[in-house]
């Protein structure tokens, strides 16, 4: 099965937010279910790592490892694993059912963090999907993009001095995921970029433009 034939055909979605840490995802991610609601759409709002009780485990195994932390590969498969649940025990059944899904970050994570930024490799990490979770793609993904230090902003008002193992590592680290995400975007047309800088009204209202082409119609 490829990514194209595995992307569903009912009336269902599958809508990602992506971007790196505090662009405004999980904002964003519920402003949306809130707006489709007022349009009498059920969506399933989830996130990554994590969504079912396996992958939540999975995930504090991954932003609070034991010991000295996970090589890449090892990062890129306890990753992969919760997703291979993720899709198959909630997301899925979810758009069998015709529900929405709105999912706080899927596989572009991966291919930014592990594939680009931690050198594994795109494709490696585009294996390790097709295998897990059959190369499931959502029919779009809205990729959140603001400046860094817009961004460190927000984080420092949210968290203080918190940051988790993988939120923590160095000011290269994360301007290489933005670098790969922005990357990934070109020639993809399912991933649309929005400008995450302005106000959390200004976001949803750019979020809600590149959504309202996909109510009701068929694809
Ligand atoms: N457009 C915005 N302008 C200003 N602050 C915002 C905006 N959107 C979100 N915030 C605030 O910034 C912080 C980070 O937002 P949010 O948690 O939605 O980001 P995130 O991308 O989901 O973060 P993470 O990568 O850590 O999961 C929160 O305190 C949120 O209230
Ligand atoms: C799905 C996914 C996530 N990550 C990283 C990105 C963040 O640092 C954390 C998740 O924390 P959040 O507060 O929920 O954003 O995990 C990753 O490296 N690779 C992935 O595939």
């Amino acid at each position: 099965m490829n990514e194209t034939s595995t992307r569903h055909s009912l009336k269902a979605r599958f809508i990602a937010l992506e971007g790196g840490e505090g662009v405004g995802k999980s904002t964003q991610a519920k402003r949306l279910v809130a707006a489709l609601a007022e349009r009498g759409i059920e969506a399933v709002l989830t996130r990554e790592p994590g969504g079912t009780s396996g992958a939540e485990m999975i995930r504090k195994l991954l932003l609070e490892p034991p010991g000295t932390g996970w090589g890449v590969q090892a990062e890129a498969l306890l990753f992969a694993a919760a997703r291979s649940d993720h899709v198959a025990k909630a997301i899925k059944p979810a758009l069998m059912a015709g529900k929405w899904v709105v999912c706080d970050r899927f596989v572009l994570s991966s291919r930014a963090y592990q594939g680009l930024a931690g050198g594994l490799g795109d494709e490696e990490v585009r294996t390790l999907h097709r295998i897990g979770s059959g190369g499931l793609a959502p029919c779009r993904t809205i990729l959140l993009e603001a400046p860094g230090d817009d961004v460190a902003e927000r984080l420092r008002m949210r968290d203080g001095d918190e940051a988790d193992a993988i939120g923590g590592r160095n000011a290269k680290y994360h301007a290489d995921v933005a670098r790969g995400f922005a990357g990934l975007a070109q020639g993809d047309d399912s991933i649309v970029q929005i400008d995450a800088s302005g106000s959390a009204d200004d976001v949803h209202a750019a979020v809600m433009r590149q959504v309202e082409p996909l109510l009701g119609v068929e694809t």
